[in-house]
């Protein structure tokens, strides 16, 4: 049996299309993902097409990592040579090796969020403009969408001419462009814009991918902006051997999942893809694979409560499966509580792991009171997109050395280290030298190699010079020649003191910066063992630049996870819970207000059917009738979604009665549950093998695998999943946990929480 055989004849008829443009609109879970995967190996196999020539773009790298994956199951070669990457890191690669012709240097730095918040707040000094009327964030977002629409600081100015406000974003965006490209450096949007800007300009670049990307596919189109239409447009304009266009663009989506038009996405790419690309098959896909009939019904009725959608009936041949249900808790503190228990019971009883199951909410702020629950019932979970690793300070300030390193144009990064950890060089100095750099045109760092010439600086000179023989010889040696990329943060830490501080400090939170700092380490040297290029530093940092929470989302860890509604979207889970289904939360308040509420309510709606079409076999709805919002209690309908779902096919479940006792809400009291709750605490046979103990909050005792005993002891050789093989020695026990000591060869002395370390004995 060939693989094609496991596709459905639509499916199999898109995966086998000969040439010329295809767009398969369909509703969710049925297969478009799949197919794509199907036909990039289709190709490869069948077709010789030249893995060289593909380009598929995914929505995030994880979706990018695991097209690749499938890919190289099923082909069992080349995968290497496709090129399946998101918009960002696509544009990346073609800025790296052609970006001087549009006036960068090729080691340009890409700034994330809080950079440009930073660079920005410089920018606004200098104009003189009150944050408190135009504050950064929305300076931000107005260049952002200038981005999208290719709009230039020129033409910007242009179309502002006499609207005062508009006439000061002109200013900023121009001003903050300029610096921007003195520090050799690009924001987000930029890698997209300054790749159209390249192709417009550079016929030679365009010519070089148009004949590389013969065959190109997307997936999640619904989502695409306008830039990013127009690059696929430029990329897929391309010649045949016989000059003509053939438009081998295979691009898939769902117009029902559209949810991303606060970024600018626009969904007329996908309702007006047969205008941009003549001839183009159409093909849609209606069986749904993933979700039971009770779901995928239930996201049927919400769904078509929306005007102006492609009409679409998704049916399956899936059994019918539980009904949806709904529940309304009292407040939200009970929502947490019962869906954490429920959670519990279902993988005590041993129905269900824990990585089957995810929660899910319309932002982020309601994951607090969940997490705080899920703590205390010791349940494994990991919370998507809430603290980005790669905003801590110690992680920005190590990643600010290396830029350094690798680019002493990026002046945000220069700055941000030069007086990390301290040197005694203050702000005035900073100052002198920044406009010391703008008066002779140079960079910062540039300034401080000359800082015994500047006016004005005197002692402090003294400071800098120092510094910059630090950076110096940091970069000499990063020159020598067997020299690792692993070896350069040990370096860092090293000749900074930034270690030696910490470990001075001897604080848990100074404790925690080490951990993340070696976590930093480790993406190093994963890094470097798997890049398919040569591992450089830009590349590292580039890698590091691209990477969203979503990505390190590893579904082998047998953990929950939580997320918002918009992460979710390409995912599937088992059983879902998708809470707070409130109005005024789930449509938000934004939407409901707004100047243009249809729309608005629209949009959430799509996500509520994104949301619904993530479950699989069990899909239960939350709700609480009170719940805390910025300090003050509200109290809030059920979502009109709900109401959208005829009763019949939603299963109401009345929350169980329970004393609630406000005045300890904040502090998760435990004697606040009804017997019947506490049951869901205990385990209620014993513990799979592997699972980590439990620490039941009714106790406060342990019932690990082993009931109170570790399975290791001092002398045993022990494997943890971040720093490998290691032997444990001392155990000792603390307040609520093992202290376990492991000496691991390559990460030196680890004092652990049994708990949380997950250590595994090896025989
Ligand atoms: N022909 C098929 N036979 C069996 N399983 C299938 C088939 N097609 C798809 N599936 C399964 O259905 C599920 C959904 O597929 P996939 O994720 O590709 O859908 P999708 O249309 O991309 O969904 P979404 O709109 O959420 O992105 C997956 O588990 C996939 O393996
Ligand atoms: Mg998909």
């Amino acid at each position: 049996m060939s693989i094609y055989d496991t596709l459905n004849p639509e499916q199999k008829r898109a995966v086998l299309h000969d040439k010329g443009p295809l767009l398969i609109l369909a509703g969710a879970g049925s297969g478009k993902t799949r197919v794509l995967t199907h036909r990039i190996a289709y190709l490869i196999e069948e077709r010789d097409v030249n893995p060289w020539n593909i380009l598929a773009i995914t929505f995030t790298n994880k979706a990018a990592r695991e097209m690749r994956e499938r890919v190289d199951n099923i082909v069992g070669y080349g995968s290497e040579n496709i090129w399946v990457s998101t918009f960002h890191s696509t544009c990346v690669r073609i800025l790296r090796r052609f970006i001087e012709s549009i006036g960068y240097s090729r080691s340009f730095t890409i700034y994330d969020t809080d950079d440009q918040k930073t660079l920005m707040r410089e920018v606004c000094k200098f104009l003189n403009i009150d944050t408190k009327k135009m504050n950064e964030r929305s300076i931000l977002s107005v260049i952002s969408r200038a981005k999208d629409e290719m709009i230039s600081p020129e033409e910007f100015a242009l179309q502002a001419q006499g609207d005062y406000q508009q006439t000061k974003y002109a200013q900023a965006y121009s001003e903050y462009q300029k610096r921007l490209k003195a520090s050799n450096a690009l924001d987000f949007d930029d890698l997209l814009y300054k790749t159209v800007e390249l192709f417009q300009t550079n016929k030679e670049a365009l010519l070089y991918y148009q004949n590389r990307f013969r065959y190109i596919m997307v997936d999640e189109y619904q989502d695409t902006n306008n830039v990013q239409f127009q690059l696929i447009h430029l990329l897929a304009s391309g010649l045949n051997e016989y000059g003509e266009r053939e438009y081998n663009l295979c691009v898939v989506g769902d117009d029902d999942q559209s949810i991303y038009k606060f970024r600018g996405a626009n969904i007329y790419n996908i309702l007006n893809f047969e205008k941009a690309f003549p001839n183009t098959t159409v093909i849609k896909l209606e069986q749904n694979y993933r979700s039971t009939k009770s779901i995928l019904n239930a996201a049927n009725e919400v769904i078509c409560n929306n005007q102006g959608r492609k009409d679409k009936t998704l049916w399956t041949e899936n059994e019918e499966g539980e009904p949806v249900q709904f529940t309304q808790y009292e407040t939200d503190f009970e929502e947490a509580d019962s869906i954490t228990s429920e959670i519990q019971h279902l993988v005590n009883t041993g129905k269900i792991n824990y990585n089957d199951i995810a929660i899910l909410y319309r932002t982020n702020a309601q994951s607090r009171l969940l997490e705080e629950k899920l703590i205390l019932k010791n349940i494994p979970y990991k919370i998507i997109g809430s603290v980005n690793f790669y905003s801590r300070k110690e992680i920005k300030d190590i990643l600010a050395y290396l830029k350094t390193i690798d680019n002493g144009l990026d002046n945000l990064a220069v700055k941000r280290i030069i007086n990390v950890p301290r040197r005694g060089i203050g702000l005035t100095t900073v100052d002198r030298v920044n406009d010391y750099a703008l008066q002779q045109n140079i960079s910062f760092y540039e300034a401080l190699t000359r800082a015994q010439y500047i006016p004005g600086l005197e002692r402090s000179a003294s400071k800098i010079i120092p510094f910059v023989s630090l950076i110096e010889g940091l970069k000499s040696r990063i020159q020598q020649e067997g020299y690792s990329l692993r070896e350069i943060i040990d370096d860092i830490l090293d000749a900074t003191g930034y270690l030696r501080e910490l470990e001075e400090e001897n604080s848990e939170e100074a404790q925690d910066r080490i951990e993340n700092i070696n976590e930093l380490v480790n993406k190093l040297v994963t890094y470097e063992e798997n890049s398919l290029e040569p591992p450089t530093l830009s590349g590292f940092l580039e890698e590091v630049a691209l990477v969203s929470d979503i990505d390190n989302l590893n579904e082998e860890m047998n953990h929950i996870v939580l997320m918002t509604l918009h992460s979710a979207k390409g995912l599937e889970f088992p059983y879902v819970y998708l809470c707070g289904m409130e109005e005024g939360i789930f449509p938000g308040y934004m939407s409901i207000f707004a100047d243009n509420p249809v729309e608005e309510i629209e949009e959430e709606r799509r996500l509520c059917y994104v949301g619904f079409t993530r479950a699989m076999k069990r899909l239960s709805l939350t709700a609480a009738k009170q719940r805390m919002i910025r300090g003050e209690t509200q109290y809030n309908k059920p979502s009109r979604f709900i109401n959208e779902i005829p009763r019949y096919m939603i299963k109401m479940n009345t929350a169980s009665p329970r004393k609630v006792q406000f005045s300890k809400m904040s502090n998760d009291s435990i004697s606040d549950k009804s017997p019947g709750i506490l049951d869901f605490d205990k385990p209620a046979s014993k513990p799979q093998a592997g699972y980590r103990p439990y620490y039941t909050a009714e106790t406060k005792q342990f019932e690990g695998t082993k009931m109170g005993t570790l399975d290791y002891g001092v002398g045993d050789s022990v494997k943890h999943v971040k720093f490998g093989v290691g032997i444990v020695t001392d155990i000792t026990k603390g307040g609520k946990d093992y202290e376990v000591t492991v000496d691991f060869p390559k990460f030196g002395i680890k004092k652990l929480l049994s708990t949380f370390a997950n250590l595994i004995k090896i025989d």
